[in-house]
């Protein structure tokens, strides 16, 4: 057999064997940059932070402007995260709080942005995440705060208010939901389990496609899988790793009803993150009550051209009828002009609790 220019398979298979031999060469060589760093930070700082987030996004972005293909550049920057996470494990073995159980969307984004060399820990719910990473039991932590159809979840926002810890970076991840169960047909479902906004956000397909199986909402994707395994005439929706979890037979696959269903989690930890180049902050605000108050909170982002990209009203829970904002802007607190918005929000606002910044997620 041979190729385009006469090149026989063997004479191939032979140079992507020196390729392999020369691309180990190079990450072994990288990885002894990183334990080189690590000494560097040791001996600055007995307590030195070896996660540096802001440096992970310069790399990655770096690597996906210059990547010369075929691979595509969401592609060649995974591959890099893993690299980097291998050598992140050599200077520090990370574990990682999340929402759990095994298999969850969350677990997902966890690996996705600190890649495979860390331990990822479940938690029962938002707040043990916070409390994890809070008492020091984990170094990070993922939870999720929106998602594209279904908007926020409220009891991360809400756990914000108390907690001293800082987000240090946010994971975007592409949700595709499918129909899981032991049965082998969808006429043998009876019974649908997922989270409510899973079920919320396959509402129009289950209407057309399974109208009469009763849905009942669980704590988790995953838990409503772990039911499905057991239960004859169940089924959950859940992710592809929650199928395989779970033994399931995946039903019908890809059944949320808007094709780019995406969700946001953010990474907290004890503290933001250094500027890295293209950052986000994000506030928790509270207005002094009196009239026009909500204009004063809004014109120094207007005043000093950073970009409010979202903002959302909760209830304080100190006084009734009190509200607090939670404000994403661009850019980074370190960044002049944004430092300038912040010092003067802080003459209007009653409260600004800058809750961190961090870098813009890259893949
Ligand atoms: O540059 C550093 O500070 C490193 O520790 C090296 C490195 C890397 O592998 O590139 C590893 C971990 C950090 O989170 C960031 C980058």
């Amino acid at each position: 057999m041979s190729g385009q220019d006469g090149e026989t398979l063997d004479g191939i298979r032979r140079r992507i064997d020196a390729l392999d031999d020369e691309i180990m060469r190079l990450i072994s060589e990288r990885a002894d940059c990183a334990q080189e760093v690590a000494r560097i930070k040791r001996a600055a700082d007995a307590r030195a932070e070896f996660y540096r987030p802001e440096r992970e996004a310069q790399v990655l972005r770096r690597i996906q402007a210059a990547n010369p293909g075929p691979l595509n550049s969401e592609e060649m920057a995974r591959l890099f995260r893993e690299i980097m996470s291998a050598c992140l494990a050599l200077e520090q073995q990370l574990s990682i709080a999340f929402l759990g159980p095994e298999g969850t969307f969350t677990q997902a984004a966890a690996l996705k942005h600190f890649g495979h060399s860390v331990n990822t820990v479940p938690m029962n719910a938002i707040d043990e995440v916070f409390r994890e990473v809070e008492s020091g039991s984990a170094h990070y932590g993922v939870v999720p705060v929106e998602n594209s159809t279904e908007g926020v979840v409220t009891h991360t926002l809400d756990r914000f208010m108390q907690s001293p810890l800082s987000i240090c970076g946010e994971v975007e991840l592409r949700i595709h939901h499918h129909l899981l169960s032991t049965a082998d047909a969808l006429s043998r479902v009876e019974r649908i389990y997922s989270h409510q906004q899973s079920l919320a956000q396959c509402r129009e397909w289950l209407d057309a496609r399974l109208p009469q199986a009763e849905r009942l909402s669980v704590s988790s994707n995953a838990d409503a899988a772990r039911r499905a395994s057991r239960e004859p005439g169940a089924a959950a929706i859940a992710s592809e790793a929650a199928a395989e979890l779970y033994g399931l037979n995946v039903l019908a696959a890809n059944i949320e009803d808007s094709p780019d269903n995406t969700t946001r989690f953010l990474v907290i930890g004890p503290r933001s993150s250094g500027p890295s180049g293209n950052d986000k902050t994000s506030l928790l605000v509270s207005a002094r009550n009196r009239p026009g108050s909500l204009h004063g909170l809004l014109s120094p982002f207007a005043d000093n051209d950073v970009s409010l990209t979202r903002i959302e009203s909760r209830p304080s829970h100190c006084v009734n009828w009190e509200y607090v904002f939670f404000m994403d802007i661009e850019g980074h607190a370190q960044d002049a002009h944004v430092a300038k918005a912040l010092a003067e929000l802080k003459q209007e606002a009653e409260l600004v609790k800058v809750l961190g910044s961090y870098p813009k997620a890259v893949l």
